[in-house]
Formats: C-alpha cells, structure tokens, sequence
C-alpha cells in the first residue's frame, strides 16, 4: 500500500530528492552563452542593441580619423587640392564631433544600465532562492554554492556580470578587426609601379601575415594560464568565498551586534577572516593577471614594429604612397590588436564556462516538492490531517528526528505537542506544513497522501508561527498582510486581537507605521514579546483553517500570555489548531496532548489522563516545572 512505501530508501536518492546539486553539470559554452545572454537582456533589455551601437562607433571613430587623415596627407603629398583637403579636415572634425557626442549619449545609458544589472542580477539571484523548496534552503551546500556565485559574481565580475561586461570587449574588436581589413586590403591590390625585391614579393606578404597571426596562439597560451592558475587557486580556497558571505552578514547582522561587543568577538573575527580569506588568495590571482597584460603588451609592440618596418620598406620601394603609409600601418595594428582583444575574449569566455555553470545549476535545482508532485484541489472543509508510521532524518544528519509516527489531528480541535529540546516536535511541524518530505511512511489529508494536492494551495491551509519568524522593515500593515494592498480593518483586528492593541494606539501613524529605522526615520523598534504579537496577528489576518503555533508566548510577559490563552478559543475559532510549548501549564485548555521523546511520540491524551500515569514523561516534566512554583 502506498501508505506505508518507503521513499527515497537510499542516502543517493535521497540527495537527489532533496534538490542538492549532485556534481556541476556540464553544458555547452553555446549553449551556456545564449542562456547567459538571454538573461542578460531579460534584466537589461537594452543593454545588447546600445552596446552594438557603442561598440561600433568606438571601433569605427579611430579608424574615420585614419582613413580621412591618410587623405589629406596623400593629398598634401600629390595634387594639393585646397578644396579637397578643406573637405577631409571638415569631415575629419565634423565625423569625430557627432560619433563623440552620440557615444557619449549611448554610453551615458550604458553607464546605468551597468549598476541596474548588478541590482538586478542580485535580485534575480534571491528572488530564485525565495522559490526554492525549503530543504533546499536549509541544505548547507546549496547555501555555499550560493555563496560561491555571489563571492565569484561580486568579487571576480565572473558569471552572467562577465557576459554583460565582455559583450563590448567582444563587438568592439569584432568591428575593428573587419574594418581594419577595409582599410589595409589596399596594402595587396596595389596598382603602382614599383621596385621588385623580396620585400616587396608575395613571399614577404606571408611573412607577415604569419607574424600578425601569431598573435592568437601567444594570447590563447596565455589565457589559458590564467584560467588553469585561477582554478586552482579557487580550488585551493573552496570554503573562502562561503567565509566572505558569512563574515560579511555576521559582522553587519543586527541581531549579532550585542554578542560581538559583549563578547569582544571582533578581534576573533578579525583574525579568523585574514586566515580563511588571505590576501594570498587575491595576490596570486592579480599578480598574474599584471604580468599576462604585459607580456601581451611586449608581444604587441614587437609586432607593431615589424609591421612598421615592413610597411615603411615597401613604402620606400615605391609600393605605398605617402598617406597610405599612415592607414595601412594603423590599420595592420589595429588588427593585430583587435585580433589579440579577440582572443582573449573568447578565452574569457571558455574560462567562464564554470562559473556560468555554476549558476545555471542553481538556477535549475528541482522543484522537486512543488511542480512535479500533484495538482489535487484542497477540500474546501473538514481536513482531516494524519501521520502513517512517518520517518524522517535530515539530509545530512545520520539520526531520525521524527521515527514512527503515526497520530491524527482531529478535526476543530486543539492540540498540544509537549517535550524536551530536540525531541521533534518543530520537525514534525515542517513534514506537516510539507518544507519537508517524510523519509519514510505518508502523510495523509482526507486519506490522500499529501503530495497528491497542489503544493502552493497546500501551503496555503496554514497559518503558522513559528519559534524564529521573521519581520521586515516595513510598514506594520505589510508585515501583517504580506503584501501591498491590504485590508486595513482586517490588519487591525488581527493585532487588537493578537493582544498589540494598546502598542497599536501609541504608534504615530497607525498600521502605516514602519517598523525600525532601515526606511523611515519615524519607524519604531519593537521588543521581542511586541514581535511576537505582530506574528500572531499576521498568522491570524491570512485566515486559514489550520493554525499551528510553535511556542507563540514564549517572549511574552504574564499577563499578556494569560490574555492570549483565556481569549485562545475566541482566536482560534472552530480550527484545528497544534499548539507547542514548554510551558505546560498554558497546554491545560487543548483537547489532547501528544508527548514526543526522541523523535517519538510517547503518550498522548487530556493534561489529567496525562498526569494520572505517575511514572509516564509528562508527569516528570509537569513535577519539574510545578516544584518551582510551589517552592515560590
Ligand atoms: N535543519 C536541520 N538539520 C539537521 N538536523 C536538524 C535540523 N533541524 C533540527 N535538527 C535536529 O532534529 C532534531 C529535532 O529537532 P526539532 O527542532 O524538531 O526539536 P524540537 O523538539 O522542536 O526542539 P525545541 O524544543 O528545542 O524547539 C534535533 O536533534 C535537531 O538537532
């Protein structure tokens, strides 16, 4: 029976169902590179056509000014005619005016759209993560590989931000390259007279060639060693980027900064930081990036000189005129250059080939828990939720948290989920709410494994708080409502009934409010029990027939924990609600009670049946606690 089939028996497929990244998978740099650029014009849907456009006019407006100059020179040196030269120095001046001012607009564009793309790209990166199912997020090593494209997206500019910044490093010398061919093809179809020696011979003409053409493998050698010592110094440093994100959340976390200072953590953090994330690191990488620029630099003007010789000989043979002498040498170099910026280009590309590897593997975990299970509709009342001999261990942990649980929760009814730290209970919560699959045994609602219903509508029969819930920076009607557009009056029932009523009062602009400072000066900082009003409320607002409540009144005081509980059945309603909490006492008004001990439930029944087994565990966690209030 499907009830009872063990899933996912072996620790493999576990791996794989839990949405880890198994081994970087491997892709075409064709493909990865249409990917990668599809990407790249989905957050910046201008930037490619605005970078063709800059990219020619930066290749095209040198080679204008070569070309018109080598006229008039040729001019200036033949016919001098003034009204030649007059219209070359106009075009001269007049083409290098408008292709400077329209470069200056487009690149103005392409300036913001450089800082827009980085915001976007770490935006499509969380936003990505948000989609994630939730043992993904907790999974150690999905969070490094996350870590790893952000530390190599941000400190290395590798990735889909290399794309981006390559794209004119790739156009510009595309261009330059066929327009300097324009330009100097003259050098071979030359129709003047002129003296025949080897220089001047054809054989001459292939020398050069293959010496303007050694360019490729010298810069391709050196590329490669760039990427090969890169690797290996990432490879030699795999913790170093997870270290950066890790230190640099720590020391700016707000909720770290009492611990930091109350416990000198500073110079700790300081000394761990320079140890894992060494300067060494860093110094290796630029330090051959500085001497690869000049080697390429040293290659290139060795070239350039032969071509000058070679073009000033021909030239002094009578092959070349004055002018011409001028285009083709800057032309010839121009290619020279264009060619090496070409293959350095296409290195960078190869060499980037990991990295977008890398992100497109996180891109592409499975939504293993969501689209590819059922899309049963929720019944629209009377859920019946039950646990069959469930069985759950964590995807790295080598001991069951929850280990063959079987229970029911009945319909309208309250219970409470008692028992020591580590004993289960949020864990049965999380398989419940299904941010987990069980290891083993199902989960049924209405007698239909739970995996069969749609994953989204599932989550949507919840409304739960739990032990750390999060509130954001905004305003207290958004934290409420998880959204823009809200109902107000709802908004504030739910926190008058949350028992944040007479907070509410004193708040100066109501539930427009922002809470903290981060986006409002007026914004106001909370306490911790105030917080977990604020949960309730927003648990409360989304309405939904199944609430669970995982130590709800753990940070309130007394009296607002006494006002939670007498108004308890007024909160709830007619739902079925899970109730977990150490304090035993505020377990007295729930229907049931269930005992977990060790990932097992032990006991389960009315707080009197409960304490009527003398020997049983709620009764020694009931004394336990009693002892101090009758002592007192
Ligand atoms: N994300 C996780 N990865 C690995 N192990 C985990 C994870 N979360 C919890 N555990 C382990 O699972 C066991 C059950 O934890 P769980 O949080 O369910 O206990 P609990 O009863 O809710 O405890 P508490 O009363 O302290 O909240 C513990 O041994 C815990 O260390």
């Amino acid at each position: 029976m499907a009830a009872n089939t063990p899933r996912c028996s072996t620790s493999s497929l576990t791996t794989i169902r839990m949405g880890r990244l198994p081994t970087m998978q491997k892709r075409s740099i064709w493909h990865n590179l249409r990917r990668g650029y599809g990407i790249v014009n989905r957050l910046t849907p201008t930037y490619i056509p605005l970078t063709v456009v800059s990219s020619f006019i930066r290749a095209v407006q040198p080679l204008i000014v070569l070309f018109l100059s080598a006229q008039i020179i040729n001019e200036l040196a033949g016919d001098r005619d003034t009204g030649r030269i007059v219209t070359y120095t106009v075009l001269t001046v007049g083409l290098a005016f408008v292709l400077s001012a329209l470069n200056a607009v487009v690149s103005r564009r392409i300036t913001t759209l450089n800082s827009t793309l980085w915001a976007r790209f770490y935006f499509f990166l969380g936003n990505r993560y948000m989609q994630l199912n939730y043992d993904q997020v907790e999974d150690t090593m999905n969070n490094e590989k996350l870590a790893d494209i952000e530390a190599k997206t941000n400190g290395n500019g590798l990735g889909i931000l290399r794309l981006h910044y390559s794209l004119p490093e790739l156009l510009q010398p595309l261009f330059e390259l066929t327009l300097s061919i324009v330009l100097f093809i003259g050098m071979f179809t030359t129709t003047s007279s002129f003296e025949k020696t080897f220089i001047t011979s054809p054989f001459a003409t292939v020398i050069l060639i293959i010496l303007v053409l050694l360019i490729l493998p010298f810069t391709y050698v050196l590329k490669k060693r760039e990427e090969r010592i890169q690797r290996r110094v990432f490879e030699e440093n795999p913790k170093s980027n997870t270290y950066v994100h890790f230190f640099n959340e720590y020391m700016l976390a707000k909720n770290a900064a009492k611990d930091i200072r109350l416990y000198k953590q500073a110079p700790a953090i300081e000394e761990h930081y320079n140890k894992s994330v060494g300067a060494e690191f860093w110094y290796r990488i630029f330090d051959l990036f500085g001497k690869n620029n000049a080697l390429a630099a040293a290659m290139n003007a060795v070239i350039g000189g032969c071509v000058y010789l070679f073009i000033g000989l021909r030239a002094l043979y009578g092959m070349y005129p004055l002018g011409s002498v001028v285009q083709y040498i800057g032309a010839v170099n121009g290619a020279v250059g264009a060619l090496a910026k070409l293959v350095a280009v296409l290195g960078n590309f190869i060499t980037n080939n990991q990295y977008l590897n890398l992100v497109f593997d996180y891109l592409d975990l499975p939504d293993h828990m969501g689209k590819s299970n059922g899309n049963r509709q929720i019944p629209q009342t009377d859920l019946e939720f039950e646990f069959h001999d469930v069985s759950f261990k964590y995807p790295a942990a080598d001991k069951y948290a929850i280990k063959n649980l079987s229970m029911k929760f009945n319909i309208g009814e309250r219970l409470a989920v008692v028992g020591l730290n580590g004993s289960g209970k949020t864990t049965m919560i999380k398989l419940l709410c299904r941010l987990y699959e069980p290891s083993e045994g199902v989960i049924t609602l209405n007698g239909i494994d739970i995996r069969e219903y749609d994953y989204s509508a599932y989550m949507g029969v919840f409304s739960v708080v739990f032990q750390d819930f999060k509130l954001y920076s905004f305003s207290l009607g958004h934290n409420v409502a998880a959204s823009e557009n809200y109902d107000a009056d709802l908004v504030e029932e739910s926190l008058i009934m949350a028992g944040f009523g007479e907070k509410l009062g004193n708040m100066p602009e109501g539930i427009r409010t922002y809470l903290h400072k981060d986006f409002s000066d007026d914004g106001v900082d909370i306490s911790g029990g105030e917080a977990q009003k604020v949960a309730l409320a927003r648990a409360l607002y989304k309405n939904a027939p199944f609430v669970v409540l995982d130590e709800p009144t753990a940070a309130l005081d007394p009296i607002a924990e006494f006002e939670i509980y007498s108004r308890f059945n007024e909160l709830i309603g007619g739902k079925t609600a899970i109730f977990v909490s150490h304090r035993l006492s505020s377990c007295r008004f729930c229907h049931d009670i269930v005992v977990f001990h060790e990932g097992r439930l032990i006991q389960r029944g009315s707080h009197d049946d409960l304490l009527a087994d003398r020997s049983g565990k709620y009764a020694e966690l009931w004394n336990a606690q009693a002892q101090y209030y009758v002592s007192a």
